[in-house]
């Protein structure tokens, strides 16, 4: 038994990644899935398809890579996070499509908690704000909406889950219901100081006990995959939220270590050690990874869109035809012309959480066109990654000594990491293997199963591909920030 199996369920895709006992992706296999919006702010999943779209790339992967169920060691389960799922215990039917985690349908109910003067005692607990972002309102939302749910969930009749806690239980056939903790640590239900289950909040949102999952380490036994999905069961021995897994691949692994993941979105998370550091400018912390009873914490800042923009560049406005695109159209910007773009499509995330903004450009001239466009829509990326920055700086004294590790689709744009250590002032190292959020899967599973060695051996293997070092001079990189930071402060003004 040589390999392991990662899965990656993301918000657009599914994928999974076999990787060889030292770590190399030997064969992907991906398909997406539908996205459903029923009302303005929602977004749903179909539970059957993040099933089906997972048995089928892990079952395709397997044959792609000219392997046999007997050649996998174990199976790595990595997640969008937050994404709600509430299901029968008996039958394992949802009751409700997967509330997805950028629906805001809950905006009005956390305003309402806000209000009432929850926020400091849930944000001391779970180290989150009271934002729609999270499961726990969206898991009330399903309790209040679907009839007799509350009472059936009290008799123990049904289960919640985040997405990965679904794929366990498909996986297993029912047999474990169960998550790890940094997937726990996004439920807003999560005490991550203590580890445990909040009573007090769970009783706040009317949520009864009954309805979670066993929490366990990320690198842990999740139970047997059934032996009709493979040919023979395997075991399922690591998980983890896909950014927290991105953290794990990049192997930041000691306290100030930092990595951007820059797919739809943008997530930022800073290793801050066994220091649960709590936030003074609005971002998260979170559990970063829990492995033999050991929590390791990290402040994290979520940006709901960045590689968006470029889509929203390609499919709504039909400037170009595919994301690598932007490039040259960027290079060819006057650089005369100073546009400011604020891609605040679904508001804006940290370290402004406001839900209501819109997006806003700034500066156009009779003479802007794609070109300027494109440009300001990749520095948008760049320039909410320095809000961040700047936020975990001031949160944490050990963020000073800062390089930031890239990854994801959009790190693949060299302008766009190069405008990144120009306005970050700062260097950004990309490596070699990109697809860090599977790596890291597939590493916690291979730990636990005694395939892969140690954090700090793992760590040794990292390799850099390209090392972007700041080339802006100090005065133009200060000027452009002002610039955008007036640009959000006129965005949020127009939005109340
Ligand atoms: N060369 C590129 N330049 C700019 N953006 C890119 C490039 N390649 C991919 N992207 C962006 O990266 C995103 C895809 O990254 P990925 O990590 O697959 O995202 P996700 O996991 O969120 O679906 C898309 O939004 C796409 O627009
Ligand atoms: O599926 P992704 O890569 O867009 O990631 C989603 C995040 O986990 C949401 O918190």
């Amino acid at each position: 038994m040589t390999h392991i199996l990662a899965i990656d369920q993301g918000t657009t895709s599914s994928r999974a990644v076999i990787f060889d006992a030292g770590l190399h992706p030997v064969a992907v296999a991906q398909e997406e899935f539908p996205q459903h919006y029923p009302f303005s702010g929602w977004v749903e999943h179909d539970a059957s398809d993040l099933w089906v779209t997972v048995a089928g790339v892990a079952r395709a992967a397997v044959e792609k890579a000219g392997l046999h169920a007997g050649d996998i060691a174990a199976i790595g389960i990595t997640n969008q996070r937050e994404t709600t799922l509430l299901w029968d215990r008996r039958t394992g039917q949802p009751l409700h499509r997967a509330i997805v985690w950028q629906d805001r349908r809950t905006a009005g109910l956390c305003d309402r908690l806000r209000a009432e003067g929850h926020e400091p005692m849930i944000a001391a607990r779970t180290g989150l704000l009271l934002d729609p972002y999270f499961s726990g309102s969206k898991l009330k939302w399903l309790l209040d909406n679907i009839d007799g749910a509350r009472a059936r969930a009290r008799r123990g009749e049904l289960a919640f889950g985040t997405v990965d806690s679904w794929l366990i239980w498909n996986l297993t056939g029912g047999r474990v219901h169960a998550t790890d903790a940094t997937n726990a640590a996004r439920t807003l239900l999560y005490n991550i100081a203590e580890n445990r289950w909040d009573a007090e909040i769970c009783a706040l949102f009317d949520i009864p006990m009954p309805l979670l999952p066993e929490v366990r380490d990320c690198a842990a036994d999740f139970g047997m995959a059934r032996a009709d999905l493979f040919g023979r069961e395997i075991p399922i021995l690591g998980v983890a939220g896909d950014q927290q897994a991105a953290t794990v691949g990049q192997a930041c692994f000691q306290p100030g270590m930092m990595k951007s993941t820059y797919g739809t979105g943008c997530f930022a998370l800073l290793n801050t050690g066994e220091e649960m550091v709590a936030s003074k400018n609005r971002l998260l912390s979170t559990i970063a990874y829990r492995l033999e009873g050991r929590t390791t914490y990290a402040l994290e800042g979520s940006i709901f869109i960045a590689g968006a923009v470029v889509q929203w560049l390609r499919d709504g406005l039909g400037l170009i035809r595919s994301a690598a695109e932007t490039q040259g159209l960027a290079e060819a910007a006057d650089p005369g012309q100073e546009l400011v773009l604020v891609p605040a499509f679904t508001g804006l995330g940290a370290p402004y959480w406001r839900p209501d903004c819109r997006g806003a450009v700034f500066g156009l001239t009779r003479n802007s066109g794609p070109a300027e466009l494109a440009r300001a829509a990749l520095e948008s990326v760049g320039f909410q990654t320095r809000d961040l920055w700047e936020a975990m700086r001031a949160d944490w004294p050990g963020a000073a000594a800062g390089v930031l590790r890239v990854d994801g689709g959009m790190a693949a744009s060299g302008w766009t990491m190069q405008f990144l250590a120009d306005i970050l002032g700062a260097p950004v190292d990309r490596p070699r293997v990109t697809e860090t959020t599977a790596l890291g899967a597939g590493y916690l599973a291979g730990l636990q199963a005694g395939l892969c060695p140690p954090p700090g051996d793992f760590a040794r293997d990292w390799a850099l591909e390209r090392r972007f070092e700041p080339a802006m001079a100090e005065g133009e990189r200060e000027t452009r920030y002002g610039r955008w930071k007036q640009a959000v402060k006129a965005t949020m003004g127009v939005a109340g």
